[in-house]
């Protein structure tokens, strides 16, 4: 059977499933192609930013609660883990309506492969069928980088996704990677009592901030019971009859085992195009293995665009949806959106406090040559914190000495998932900092701590 359509989206993530209805709204015949029945709604619903933060607030919960009995630790556990479950079940079904409602979006489950640059093979479980398609935006997204580690496909070694579905709360896990998901199922885990030891090959801890802010969040993990080992690697993974899994290490100066229940690989994503068939459409790809694209996510195929963590941008789920503000900008807006106008991208690490960031760190302002002022704040400065018992952590924002501009800011704290993107709007309209620092906030609020951090900064 062969079908033509006017687009053609290959994978149901973030940039895809927004894309469509709004290309169907526009009067033209779309088709989706997701692989997965279990993927509808793509990573960040299913196996991803959701169920992780469900898991995390849960923990959270449990750790506050400070219980040690294992068998109590093991039911909030299970009922973390259902409650996880019924959220991901009922998103997954939300947004498969929100397509397939559509008129003039068909969703389509199978295995997309190119045949041709415009004719697209589709596995499905009823059979093979083509798709023609005038235009094709592939959202494929990312899939886990698996190191070549002897024993590594052992049963008690699992995948971020596969993680997500382990019934029993392990006793000792050990996380390879200390990136975003290593520290995010680091916390997780822990919250429920687990021992957790992360295993990073790096030799230092968070790279990419302060070593200042860096070394606060390495003593209040630690002070949570994760063990965090640096220029480590692992060798070999071993099922033992007793301990469960053994991992053979080695550091720069010594070879040692970890024991225990299993072990998490968090050790980066690569793009997910091995099914795709590239070469088929002559379509190009970085030496990174994602697909090229230029500033406005066109392939080297005129007709083709890549959208989401498959073209190589920063791998989070607000930058797909970006992605899709590009490539709707070129037929239905402007036409000058490009991924270089992307500036001050906030991120949060949903660590427990979470570690949130915008702009320039004050290293990276030094390094680029400004002449900075800096001003710190621990959270026990805010009442609110006090109130919801979570006074660990700062803040700390960087400042142009010259044009009175806010280059950076930091929060290490509760609720810096929010207080982040208030300062990153903030950084974006230019104003110099005194601007915030004289913002009216609401109290108690985590925000009006921006007052308070800038106040120090002396003119
Ligand atoms: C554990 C974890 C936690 C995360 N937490 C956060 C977070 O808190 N915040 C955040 O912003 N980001 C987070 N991310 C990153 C975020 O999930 C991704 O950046 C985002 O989901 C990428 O979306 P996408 O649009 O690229 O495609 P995806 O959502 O990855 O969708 C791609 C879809 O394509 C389908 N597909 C693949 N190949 C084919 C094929 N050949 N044919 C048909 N279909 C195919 C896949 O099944 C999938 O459903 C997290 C990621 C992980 C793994
Ligand atoms: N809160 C969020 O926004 C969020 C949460 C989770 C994931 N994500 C996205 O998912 C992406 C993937 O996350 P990730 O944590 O897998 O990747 P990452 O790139 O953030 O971290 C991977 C880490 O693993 C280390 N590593 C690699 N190979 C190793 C080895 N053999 N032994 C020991 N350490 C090794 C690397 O040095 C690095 O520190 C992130 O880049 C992020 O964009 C975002």
């Amino acid at each position: 059977m062969k079908h033509q359509t006017d687009a053609l989206i290959i994978g149901f993530g973030k940039a895809g499933k927004t894309l469509a209805p709004f290309l169907a709204q526009q009067g033209l015949k779309v088709i989706v192609v997701e692989r997965s029945a279990h993927m509808y709604g793509g990573t960040c619903i299913n196996v991803g930013c959701i169920p992780t933060k469900a898991l995390a607030q849960q923990a959270h919960l449990a750790a506050q609660q400070g219980i040690r009995d294992r068998a109590v630790r093991q039911e909030l556990y299970a009922q973390a883990i259902r409650e996880k479950d019924e959220l991901v079940s009922l998103l997954r079904n939300k947004n498969l309506r929100l397509v397939q409602d559509q008129p003039g979006v068909t969703v389509i489950t199978g295995i997309a492969s190119f045949e041709t640059a415009h004719l697209v093979r589709v596995e499905t479980e009823l059979g093979s069928l083509l798709v023609e398609a005038d235009r094709i935006f592939i959202n494929t997204g990312a899939v886990p980088v698996i190191p070549a580690i002897p024993g590594i496909e052992s049963s008690k070694v699992y995948t971020s996704a596969e993680i997500l579905d382990l019934a029993k709360l392990p006793e000792r896990l050990a996380i390879i990677g200390g990136g975003y998901i290593g520290f995010e199922f680091a916390s997780i885990f822990a919250g429920f009592g687990t021992q957790v030891t992360i295993f990073e090959q790096g030799e230092l801890f968070l790279p990419r901030e302060d070593q200042d802010i860096a070394a606060e969040v390495q003593k209040v993990l630690e002070h949570k019971g994760i063990r965090i080992q640096l220029q480590t690697g692992v060798t070999q993974m071993e099922d033992h009859e007793e301990t469960g899994l053994i991992l053979h290490l080695s550091s720069s100066n010594r070879s040692e085992e970890w024991k225990g229940d299993a072990a998490l690989i968090a050790t980066g994503r690569k793009a997910n195009t091995d099914e795709l068939n590239l070469e088929a459409a002559g379509i190009n790809k970085t030496a990174r293995g994602f697909i090229q694209v230029d500033e406005k996510l066109q392939t080297n195929q005129p007709h083709i665009w890549a959208l989401g963590d498959v073209n190589g941008g920063p791998q989070f789920t607000y930058i797909s949806l970006d992605d899709y503000r590009i490539v709707k900008d070129q037929w239905f807006g402007s036409g000058h959106r490009t991924t270089l106008d992307r500036k001050f991208v906030p991120y949060s690490v949903f660590i427990d406090p979470p570690l949130s960031h915008v702009g320039l760190t004050e290293s990276e302002a030094l390094k680029q040559g400004y002449h900075v002022k800096v001003a710190q704040l621990p959270v026990t400065a805010s009442t609110r914190a006090r109130q919801l018992k979570q006074t660990e952590g700062l803040l700390k924002a960087v400042i142009d000495a010259e044009t009175k501009q806010l280059l950076g800011f930091t929060m290490f704290g509760v609720e810096s998932s929010e207080v982040v993107n208030i300062v990153s709007v903030f950084i974006r309209s230019g104003e110099p900092y005194t601007v915030l620092r004289d913002t009216i906030f609401t109290h108690p609020s985590m925000a009006e701590l921006l007052n308070d951090l800038l106040s120090l900064i002396l003119d």
